[in-house]
């Protein structure tokens, strides 16, 4: 497909991803990927580019190296209009599934695993629907996305979807969601009257990208489709219906939405269960890591030492029952996993992360 003088800063091509293109090549936005080639989008339409030699080397030095959707690419070009991508510029974030334990030459089993499912998101909507079934949102649920969320480098935004099912309701439950997410923008949202979407939508100003993790049934597909202004996704009314309206295309995984921005929809990303997201928690439960610095010792479990402050705020009531229970559930679920996690991918991850976090944690959007 070719479409001439497409504006590559459309799908989020910036000065500082132009520093790091190699002197020659062309630069193109991951779209999808395949095995051993990727679509590619740069200036002149859609591609499907093959892997070259450098890139092919890399890869099998380490899978992490494999291009992902959201990647930036430098491609060669082989003859008019056909491109071989060559190697992949640096990922400012990415979400990370750690696989099974890596045997470190000549262990007894298991192959590194670890895969890289998206980069270059600039924000994670995490999608919680203010009613599921006849229950109310699902604060858990909201910490244990946001962990996920935080873990990638990218910036959280909480967005209680469906917001017209619940009247009067929604400004209590947007209180009890803003204290399970202290420091994170929060919007409510309905796809259906279309209160909120402009607000979702400025978050990706600037051509920024983003992924949207949430329960099935969140309302995903359903925002994706209000916020291109078409319909770009298949919802679960149309895959319950008769199928009348169902997409034969492919289904793509990099969407740019007509009002600006872009966002990435894979099987992966819609699996979150797996990531990796140790870090991520300390970040969602920041007010419990400060109350801990109070603790009397420095290794303080909060179970049952003497000079608790984590125990003491329980006690007073400033922190509920609801949200310790819901820090350690995610913490043994995260120290599982880590224990999983090859580790030199995670320290890697890691190193990202606080250089990211560093910067993001002191800014906040309206
Ligand atoms: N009342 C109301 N219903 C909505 C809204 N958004 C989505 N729905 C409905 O909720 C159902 C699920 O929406 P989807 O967009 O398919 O949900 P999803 O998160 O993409 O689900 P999966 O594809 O299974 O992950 C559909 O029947 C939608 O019509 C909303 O803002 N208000
Ligand atoms: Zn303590």
């Amino acid at each position: 497909m070719t479409t001439p003088g497409l504006d590559l800063s459309s799908l989020g091509w910036n000065e500082s991803l132009a520093a790091e293109l190699p002197g020659g090549a062309v630069p193109a936005r991951v779209a999808r990927v395949d095995r051993g080639a990727a679509d590619v989008i740069t200036t002149d339409g859609h591609h499907h580019a093959a892997y070259g030699a450098r890139l092919r080397r890399a890869t099998a030095e380490d899978p992490v190296n494999l291009p992902c959707v959201g990647d930036w690419g430098a491609l060669t070009l082989l003859s008019e209009g056909r491109y071989e991508l060559d190697s992949i510029l640096p990922r400012r974030t990415a979400f990370v599934r750690g696989g099974v334990a890596r045997d470190s030459r000549g262990g007894l089993s298991g192959d590194s695993k670890g895969q890289v499912l998206a980069a270059n998101v600039d924000v994670v909507f995490v999608a919680e629907p203010s009613m599921h079934a006849t229950d109310f949102a699902d604060l858990g649920r909201v910490e244990r996305l946001l962990a996920l969320a935080w873990e990638s480098g990218a910036e959280p935004v909480v967005l209680i979807t469906k917001a017209d099912l619940v009247g009067e309701h929604l400004a209590g439950l947007l209180d009890d969601v803003a204290a399970a997410a202290p420091g994170v923008a929060l919007h409510a949202v309905s796809s259906l009257t279309g209160e909120g979407v402009e607000v979702v939508r400025s978050h990706l100003d600037g051509s920024r990208t983003a992924v949207i993790l949430g329960a099935s049934g969140a309302g995903k597909s359903t925002l994706v489709n209000a916020l291109a202004g078409e319909e770009v996704m298949e919802t679960q009314r149309v895959r319950a219906g008769d199928g009348r309206g169902r997409h034969t295309t492919v289904h793509r995984e990099l969407i740019p939405l007509a009002g600006g921005g872009l966002v990435i929809d894979t099987p992966g990303i819609r699996r979150v269960g797996l990531y990796e997201m140790s870090q991520g928690v300390d970040l969602v439960f920041s007010d419990i890591e400060e109350l801990a610095e109070g603790c009397r010792f420095g290794d303080c479990s909060h179970e049952s030492e003497p000079g608790c402050a984590v125990l003491a705020a329980l006690e007073s009531g400033e922190l509920p029952e609801r949200r310790l229970a819901s820090w350690r559930k995610l913490q043994r679920e995260a120290n599982w996993m880590a224990g999983r996690t090859d580790a030199r991918l995670r320290a890697e991850q890691t190193r990202k992360w606080k250089i990211i976090h560093k910067s993001m944690r002191g800014r906040s959007r309206p």
